[in-house]
């Protein structure tokens, strides 16, 4: 891995409903994360947070089908600049949400140097939504089809390119909630899930050495979207939709060491941290520690 970071804070709230993920990139920060990885040898750029804009009444009224759809879309146009801004500089991203709709703009920013980008999804969910299919309406559930051009154009379309990324150069971890459309789409598109069943039939090495494996010789960069709600409740209170019967502690760092090793990770988000929601910065402290062993931490 490179040994220059940009860490880049996207306070987006505006992706679901619940308020208070806005401040997941300060809850980060505080437990830790530039002290945890200098410590790692790696020299920190901390480019602050993109400024995002607050919705106006009448807009949220208006679009209950893709919620905030202008200030989503507008905060993420300018999170794929600074990001792109990054990897031209030669700089390793390390984006902090913030909701998962960051991944729209980050991916932007990223794909525009891969042609052939994999993606790690560790997420409960798939995120696979478009306003047809959402149970919601919250965009942050929509980010993983937005990346493979499905969705509106003021998503799909940021940075003036679409798609980004390739059903099969996805894999999604800890999957177990997908909503109808999400189901058929994965089934159309034939995208790999590991779900907590097979994560619990297979166990988390042999899940693991299965994608860094699928992914060698085939992708020219590897990007690793981190949704805590991946992780149990019990583990990661701080989270907006939590689902129980979630990936462990120790198998969660298990994932970021086998990472680590196999070098092939070359940008990371860490979104859906809400502090609001969490005890204590729990979860804010278990992101940082996750990002400790997927930038080389080991005990000996
Ligand atoms: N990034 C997330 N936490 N996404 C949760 C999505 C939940 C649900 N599938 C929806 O579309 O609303
Ligand atoms: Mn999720
Ligand atoms: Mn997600």
């Amino acid at each position: 891995m490179k040994k220059q970071l940009s860490i880049i804070g996207v306070p987006m709230d505006l992706g679901q409903n619940r308020r208070g993920v806005d401040m997941g990139p300060s809850a980060i920060r505080y437990a830790g994360v530039i002290e945890r990885l200098e410590r790692l040898n790696y020299i920190i750029d901390d480019l602050g947070d993109i400024e995002i804009s607050r919705p106006d009444r009448k807009e949220l009224q208006a679009n209950q089908r893709l919620k905030n759809l202008s200030e989503v879309a507008d905060g993420n146009e300018l999170l794929a600049k600074k990001v792109d801004e990054v990897i031209q500089a030669g700089n390793f991203p390390l984006v902090l949400g913030g909701d998962h709709s960051i991944a729209i703009g980050s991916l932007a920013g990223i794909a525009k140097h891969h042609k052939n980008l994999g993606v790690i999804w560790y997420d409960a969910h798939g995120d696979l939504n478009s306003a047809d299919t959402s149970p919601s309406g919250n965009i942050h559930g929509m980010p993983l089809a937005v990346n493979i051009g499905i969705g509106h154009e003021r998503l799909t379309n940021i940075l003036g390119y679409s798609p980004k990324i390739k059903p099969e150069n996805i894999v999604i971890i800890g999957a177990r909630s997908l909503d109808h459309g999400e189901k058929e789409l994965i089934n159309e598109l034939g995208i790999r899930v590991y779900s907590m069943h097979e994560i619990d039939r297979m166990g988390m090495a042999k899940v693991m050495s299965e994608v860094i494996e699928s992914f060698k010789g085939k992708t020219d960069g590897v990007h690793l979207s981190l949704d805590l709600d991946g992780l149990d409740p019990n583990e990661a209170p701080g989270v907006g939709t939590p689902v129980i019967g979630g990936l462990s502690y120790r198998e969660s760092h298990l994932a970021m060491e086998m990472l680590s090793e196999s070098d092939i990770i070359t940008s990371a988000e860490f979104v859906e941290v809400n502090p609001i929601l969490d005890e204590k910065n729990k979860t804010a402290s278990l992101a940082v520690g996750l990002m400790g062993s997927l930038f080389g931490e080991k005990l000996k």
